[in-house]
């Protein structure tokens, strides 16, 4: 299994870097890209903690050489947030950026599963599609926007409002990657009954916790750590489906459902070949509802802007 990690001298990409390190599969090998000089440096550090996953650091020339026979790409490189900004204020620099990388994937390793971290989530999944359907290589099951970090806040914020072990929690997160777009489905949690106000306010919790990073971090960029764990769930999941295992994961998914938006999360069961099936997300509330229904033109419009980006 090869691993690459496109941003990896970041602050996402060093955390998830090392929880990849310490957490592949034995005579995995893990290829850290990045433009910044660093990112050498990044790849020597890790190397030395013993475990049988192989480190090779990338610099902005090599991009070619991180991504062939990669099964798994990864992308973090792009800029963070700052307090007072959107995740849409993003788009102008980190477009370009996602079309350049998908363009090397696309190149040097088009059959591989790629996971695409890069705000605005909802818009550059949609990138990263119509760049590889320019270059002929496009297979939507193998196209994933890493939603996860919505799901493990979703089961912190739970398990710590009902003091329960958030290891027995799960709650599905489906739609897009930010604000309304985000939507828990609460009435879906087991073991658990809130209240109409518990619902309103942890509904809420949970869209905005990205920002509450931003707001704490107070310019010094967003979620880095909480981000690496859940990139590093993600691929991992990815990793033991794509050897056999049953997996599910919520995440940002081409589904072709006119009801809904072209990508929006779903629970999918992964496999050998990534997406192996997209499971239904089941019955919604009369509040889960509403909000789907109140922020899907707002994720069709955030799909629409990338898919003429590329195109236009
Ligand atoms: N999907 C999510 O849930 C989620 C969560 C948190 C952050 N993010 C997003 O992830 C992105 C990265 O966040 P971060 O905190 O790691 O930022 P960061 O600034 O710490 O790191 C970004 C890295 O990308 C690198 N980079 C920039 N352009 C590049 C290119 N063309 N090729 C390769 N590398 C390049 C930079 O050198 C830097 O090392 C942001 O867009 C952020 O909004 C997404
Ligand atoms: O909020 C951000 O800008 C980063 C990320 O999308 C998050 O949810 O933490």
């Amino acid at each position: 299994m090869k691993v690459a990690v496109l941003g990896a001298a970041g602050g996402i990409g060093q955390a998830l870097s090392l929880l990849l390190k310490t957490q592949l599969p034995a005579g995995s090998e893990l290829a850290l890209y990045d433009v910044a000089p660093v990112v050498p440096g990044v790849a020597v550090d890790l190397s030395h903690i013993p475990t049988a996953v192989k480190v090779t650091g990338h610099g902005k020339d090599d991009l070619g050489v991180a991504l062939t026979d990669a099964d798994i790409v990864l992308i973090p490189a792009g800029v963070p947030r700052k307090p007072g900004m959107d995740r849409s204020d993003l788009f102008n620099t980190n477009a370009s950026i996602v079309k350049a990388l998908v363009e090397g994937v696309a190149e040097h390793c088009p059959e591989a599963c790629l996971g695409i971290i890069t705000n605005p989530v909802n818009t550059t999944v949609a990138i990263a599609a119509e760049t590889l359907k320019a270059k002929g290589v496009y297979d939507k099951n193998k196209l994933f926007g890493v939603t996860t970090l919505d799901v493990i806040r979703a089961e912190t914020f739970v398990a710590e409002l009902n003091d329960m072990d958030p290891a027995n929690v799960h709650v599905p997160v489906i739609g897009g990657h930010s604000g309304t777009t985000i939507l828990p489905l609460l009435s879906q949690v087991e073991g658990v009954s809130f209240s109409d106000d518990d619902i309103s306010s942890l509904t809420t919790r949970i869209q905005n916790a990205g920002t509450e990073v931003v707001e704490a971090k107070a310019g010094g960029g967003s979620a880095t750590l909480s981000m690496g764990q859940a990139a590093a769930r993600f691929c991992l999941s990815l990793t033991a489906a794509m050897q056999g295992e049953n997996v599910v994961e919520y995440t940002y998914v081409q589904t072709d459902d006119s009801d809904d938006a072209a990508f929006f999360a779903h629970p999918v069961r992964l496999g050998p070949n990534g997406v192996e099936e997209i499971l239904p997300y089941g019955e919604l509330s009369d509040f889960e509802q509403k909000a789907k229904e109140e922020m899907l033109e707002g994720l069709r419009g955030d799909i629409q802007l990338g898919v003429d980006f590329v195109n236009s």
